[in-house]
């Protein structure tokens, strides 16, 4: 779907994942450079979840790949076995997940799950390096007492404190790229703003790339260089942020946006719903995912439709585009 310079960190080569019923990728690509950040935007329910997982080979049980591949440093990690795969990962990808509540382990005081996958990979002996470590990236997040919070439990730690954990514990394998699911959600605004302000600083200070799941399209606005758009398991639109957020070609990426009235701090607002739903029937279309609730479907929108470049970094699955309408 988009050009492949060398320095690509991340590569998804149309990605397509089905459980025993229903599929829930349809052939998603994107590609993501050294230092960059991609945000996956969309309503629930529409895959930015999954497609984190697959990029993480975490994939549940019941859920297949069944076509495509994931690239990370040029290594296809599906052609790795389980504990290549482990170990692979492990070292380059730091994951921020979704729900800051239950992530944590409530019985583990924070010191042991933070250097738990430290240990594991560097022996025994490296107990006190890593509780080191560990203090010193829990300073970097912010946090001004390390040594209280790597002996607190995380129910002793206010929601913006677990979510510092969070990141601090997915650097400590000095990852090149992050995935964070949502890591906004459930905070309050000022805290909200705390994290967005973190976010940002990591990334001028380390050479990190970033995979960002997030509603809230000021952080997006703020931190992105690329934003794909998501429904029902197919990226429709993807571009640098400019081309997708101030020129939205599709007309759900348009829909979407047109919701969140304003970018503005003050005004911001999540990504509300858009009237109506995305149905099973819409899963498992062949043609366009958005039919059903599309103001300008006609007909061509039934058959697969194809991805159009609008520019060498703007691409867009509608038929309005295809077809020469717009
Ligand atoms: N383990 C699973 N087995 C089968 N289907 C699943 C599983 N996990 C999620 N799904 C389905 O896959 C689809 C995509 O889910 P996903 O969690 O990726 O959405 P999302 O875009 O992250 O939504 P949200 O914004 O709510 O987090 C949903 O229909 C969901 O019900
Ligand atoms: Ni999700």
């Amino acid at each position: 779907m988009e050009r492949s310079p060398m320095s690509d960190i991340l590569k998804l080569n149309k990605i397509s994942a089905h459980d025993d019923a229903r599929t829930l990728l349809k052939d998603v690509s994107l590609s993501l450079g050294e230092n960059e950040t991609i945000a996956f935007i969309g309503e629930s329910g529409s895959g930015k979840t999954i497609t984190l997982k697959a990029i993480l080979g975490l994939l549940p049980d019941d859920i297949k790949i069944s076509h495509g591949s994931v690239e990370i440093c040029g290594k296809d990690i599906y052609s790795l076995n389980k504990k290549e795969k482990r170990r692979f990962l492990g070292s380059h990808i730091g994951f921020v997940a979704q729900n800051t509540v239950n992530y944590l382990h409530p019985l583990l005081r924070v010191g042991v799950q933070m250097t738990d996958g430290y240990i594991t990979f560097n022996g025994k002996k490296s107990k006190s390096e890593a509780y080191e470590k560990a203090a010193k990236l829990l300073t970097s997040v912010g946090i001004q007492d390390p040594d209280r919070v790597l002996s607190s439990y995380p129910s002793q730690l206010s929601g913006g404190m677990r979510q510092r954990v969070n990141i601090a514990t997915a650097l400590m394998m000095n990852p090149s790229m992050l995935l964070s699911d949502e890591p906004t959600t459930a905070l309050d605004k000022v805290v909200q703003k705390q994290v967005i302000d973190l976010y940002l600083s990591l990334l001028k200070e380390r050479a990190l790339s970033l995979v960002l799941v997030s509603h809230d399209l000021f952080f997006v606005n703020k931190i992105a260089d690329k934003v794909a758009v998501f429904y029902s398991g197919q990226v429709v639109e993807i571009g640098l942020k400019d081309e997708v957020l101030s020129n939205p070609l599709h007309p759900y990426t348009k829909a979407l946006l047109a919701l969140s009235p304003s970018m503005d701090m003050d005004k911001r607002k999540p990504l509300n719903e858009i009237k109506g739903y995305i149905s099973e029937e819409d899963r498992s279309r062949v043609g366009c995912p958005f039919f059903s609730r599309c103001p300008y479907s006609s007909k061509s929108c039934e058959q697969e439709v194809k991805e159009s470049f609008v520019t060498p970094t703007h691409c867009v699955k509608c038929t309005l585009i295809s077809g020469g309408q717009i």
